[in-house]
C-alpha cells in the first residue's frame, strides 16, 4: 500500500530569527531562517506585538518560494510560555491561544509559534498543533528548591531541540534516549543547560529571566542583591529593567548586538571588550554545564553543544577546552527544531500517537513545602 502524504508546514519563531519549513513526511522540502536584527525588533512593544510582520514574513518566504498553501495537511508552530506541560504533540485550542496571547508563563518569541500555526491553519481549514513547548517540565523535587522559600525555580527552557538533538546523539551512540545521561546545552538567543537523565530534563536553567549563562540578548544569573538595589532606585520602570535582562541583555547590553558574527568580527578587528565578553558567555556556559554534571554525579554518557553558537569555532573551542574532562563533547550546530515539530505533528497525523488536548496534560509544578 502506498504510504499516506502529509505536506506539513512549521514555524519556528525564536528570539532573534523565524525559521520556517515544510516538509513532506519526513523529507523537507523547504526549509529557511529568517533574521531579524535588533533595531526591526525593538520597533515592536511586545512579542504579541510582532505577530502581523512575522505572519508576512512567513507568507512573503512561501510566496518567494511558490509554495501552495492550499496543499498543506497541517500547520505546526513551536510552543511557547503557557501553563507547565509534560512533553507531547498538542492541538492548538481556544485556551491555549487565549494563554500564548497573555504570555501565562512570561514573553517570548515562542508564543507566537501556536498563535501563527493556527491562524494560518484556520484559513485553510486544517489543523494546528505545537510540540515539546518551552514550558516542558521534568524536574525532581530537588531542583525546584531555589533558596529563596518565596520562589520556585521553573523549568522554561529549549525543550524541542534539546530532546531532538539528545536522541539522535543517544542513536548515534546506539543506545535509546531513555537509557543515557547527557547534558544539552542550547545556545541560541537565550542559553539552556539541561541534565537530560535517563530521557528525563531533571534539571535546567531557566533561560528565559531567569539563571543560568548570559546569551547574545539575555541577561542570565545576575547578583540578586544589586538587582534588587537597581530595581528600587527609582531610576527605571519595571519594563525597563525586565528589557535589560530579556532582549537588552547579555552581548546586547555589552556590545549592542545579539549577533554572534558580529561578535566575531569586531574581535578579529582587535575590539578586547568583545573579546572578553564573548569569553565570558563560553565561560559561563562552561560553568553550567560542569553544574549539569554534579546533578548527574559525573554519570555523563556525552555533552551536546547545539543552537545557532554553536557554528562559532572559537567559542565552542572555549566550552570544550573546559569541559571535555566531564565527558566526550558532540557538537551539532544549529537546530533540529523545524523536523522535530514535523516529526511531532507526523506521529499524531499518522495516528502513532494521541494529540495531546491543552490544558489537561498540566501538572502543578506542587510547591514542595
Ligand atoms: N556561523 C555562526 N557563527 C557564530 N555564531 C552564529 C553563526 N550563525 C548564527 N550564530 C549566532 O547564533 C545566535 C542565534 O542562534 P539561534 O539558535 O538561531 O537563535 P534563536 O533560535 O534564538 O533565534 C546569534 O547570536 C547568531 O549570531
Ligand atoms: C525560553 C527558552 C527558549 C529560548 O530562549 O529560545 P531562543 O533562544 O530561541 O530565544
Amino acid at each position: 500500500m502506498q504510504e499516506q502524504k502529509f505536506r506539513i508546514l512549521t514555524i519556528n519563531p525564536g528570539s532573534t530569527s523565524t525559521k520556517i519549513g515544510v516538509f513532506d513526511n519526513e523529507r523537507p522540502i523547504l526549509e529557511k531562517t529568517i533574521r531579524h536584527d535588533l533595531e526591526t525588533l525593538q520597533q515592536y512593544p511586545s512579542v504579541t506585538a510582532q505577530y502581523a510582520f512575522r505572519k508576512q514574513t512567513i507568507l512573503d518566504a512561501l510566496d518567494e518560494e511558490g509554495l501552495d498553501l492550499s496543499k498543506l495537511s497541517a500547520v505546526c508552530g513551536r510552543g511557547g510560555l503557557l501553563r507547565p506541560i509534560e512533553g507531547g504533540t498538542y492541538r492548538v485550542n481556544k485556551q491555549m491561544i487565549e494563554d500564548l496571547q497573555k504570555g501565562y508563563s512570561g514573553q517570548h518569541a515562542s508564543n507566537l509559534g501556536g498563535i501563527l500555526a493556527y491562524e494560518i491553519a484556520s484559513a485553510l481549514n486544517i489543523p494546528a498543533f505545537i510540540v515539546d513547548p518551552v514550558v516542558v517540565d521534568e524536574l525532581e523535587p530537588i531542583a525546584r528548591i531555589s533558596g529563596f522559600a518565596l520562589i520556585e525555580r521553573r523549568s522554561i527552557f529549549h525543550a524541542l531541540n534539546q530532546k531532538a538533538v539528545a536522541r539522535r546523539v543517544a542513536k548515534q551512540l546506539g543506545r535509546r534516549y531513555e537509557e543515557v545521561n547527557l547534558i544539552v546545552a542550547h545556545m541560541g538567543g537565550g542559553i539552556t543547560v539541561g541534565a537530560h537523565k535517563k530521557g528525563r530534563v531533571v534539571d535546567v536553567n531557566n533561560g528565559l529571566d531567569g539563571e543560568g549563562p548570559f546569551g547574545p540578548e539575555r541577561a542570565g544569573t545576575v547578583p540578586a542583591g544589586d538587582l534588587v538595589s537597581l530595581c528600587f532606585s527609582g531610576e527605571y520602570y519595571r519594563d525597563e529593567i525586565m528589557n535589560m535582562l530579556v532582549g537588552k541583555g547579555g552581548l546586547v547590553g555589552y556590545l549592542g548586538t545579539n549577533d554572534a558574527v558580529k561578535v566575531e568580527k569586531m574581535i578579529e578587528a582587535g575590539d578586547e571588550k568583545a573579546k572578553l565578553v564573548y569569553s565570558a558567555m563560553a565561560y559561563q556556559v562552561a560553568k553550567e554545564i560542569g553544574a549539569a554534571s554534579a546533578v548527574l554525579a559525573g554519570n555523563v554518557d556525552a555533552i551536546i553543544l547545539t543552537g545557532g553558537l554553536a557554528y562559532g569555532k572559537q567559542f565552542v573551542k572555549e566550552i570544550i577546552d573546559r569541559v571535555d574532562w566531564i565527558a566526550d563533547v558532540i557538537v551539532h550546530p544549529g537546530e533540529n527544531e523545524l523536523q522535530a515539530l514535523a516529526e511531532g505533528a507526523l506521529r499524531v497525523l499518522r495516528g502513532e500517537e494521541k494529540e495531546k488536548v491543552y490544558p489537561s496534560g498540566t501538572f502543578a509544578t506542587a510547591t514542595v513545602l
